[in-house]
């Protein structure tokens, strides 16, 4: 599923955070959007998945306005994993990846056999059917995330929405989930737009990187074309150096803090 965003303008009340932001994510690719804490990448992913009112603009899927659309017609279609996610710790895997059918169920609302075989299948693609009596509360971290993500698939979606789904997790948990993205994108050809700060696991998993900085979109394009020392002085006003490898991905090594010209001016 194609998603476009044209001109976009939103904030909360009187604060602008976006003012004319557009961007297209392809169907079936990955892209990941990076920018410094506060630059507005969760208020877009919020605007997108229809949390929050854009004061203007549009974002289409498949050319399709979302916020005329129907909304359990749209959550068949698109998911969203906000940053903060919460349920009581005291359901089990399995209830919670069963939420994740309510847009399809239909008549009184109770699961049925097609609805149980789906749950069934997103716990063994996110290796969850071990775990899935299991409490939330009692899970790790990265199970926990495999669990509310594996509650995101079972919506069935085809765009799928994630706001820094790798924090908190240790470095093997973040390639898991990474991993765990970039195979259901593969074998689904579900299109992806994610937050990442790891700009190393970001230049990874992406088809394309897109820069947000100042309420405005400032760069898009492929790793290659996004990792390099004047954009990443530019976006998060750092030195670095970047290497490419062996797999022909580039990856940046932090050197320093840049200098802010204005700051010097003072
Ligand atoms: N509910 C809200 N009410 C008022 N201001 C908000 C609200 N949510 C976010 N903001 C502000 O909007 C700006 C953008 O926030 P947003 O969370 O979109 O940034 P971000 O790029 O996702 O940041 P981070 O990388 O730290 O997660 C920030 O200045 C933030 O303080």
């Amino acid at each position: 599923m194609k998603l476009e965003v044209q001109e976009l303008r939103a904030g909360y009340g009187a604060k602008l955070v976006l003012d004319g932001v557009g961007l297209t994510v392809p169907e079936g690719s990955i892209v990941t959007l990076l920018g410094p804490n506060g630059c507005g990448k969760s208020t877009l992913l919020k605007v997108i998945g229809r949390l929050l009112k854009p004061k203007s603009g549009n974002v289409l899927l498949d050319g399709k306005a979302v916020h005329a659309c129907d909304t359990a017609a749209l959550a068949r279609r698109m998911a969203i994993l906000p940053q903060l996610h919460h349920a009581s710790g005291e359901i089990t895997v399995n209830e919670l990846v069963g939420f994740g059918r309510f847009p399809h169920r239909t008549g009184l609302g109770v699961m049925n056999a097609h609805d149980r075989e789906v749950v069934a299948e997103v716990l063994r693609m996110t290796r969850l059917t071990e775990l899935r009596n299991r409490r939330i509360a009692t899970l790790s971290g990265g199970e926990r995330q495999r669990a509310w993500i594996a509650m995101t698939l079972a919506q069935q979606p085809q765009l799928l929405l994630l706001d820094e789904p790798t924090t908190f997790l240790d470095i093997r948990c973040q390639f898991e989930i990474i991993e765990l993205v970039r195979d259901l994108n593969r074998r689904l050809g579900l299109t992806v737009l994610m937050v990442l700060h790891d700009l190393n696991l970001a230049a990874r998993c992406s088809d394309r990187l897109v820069t947000l900085k100042d309420r405005k979109v400032r760069h898009a394009g492929t790793p290659q074309e996004i990792l390099r020392p004047e954009i990443l002085r530019e976006i998060f006003e750092i030195e670095a150096e970047i290497t490419t490898g062996k797999d022909g991905v580039p990856y940046f090594i932090p050197t320093g803090t840049a200098r802010n010209p204005q700051e010097d001016r003072q």
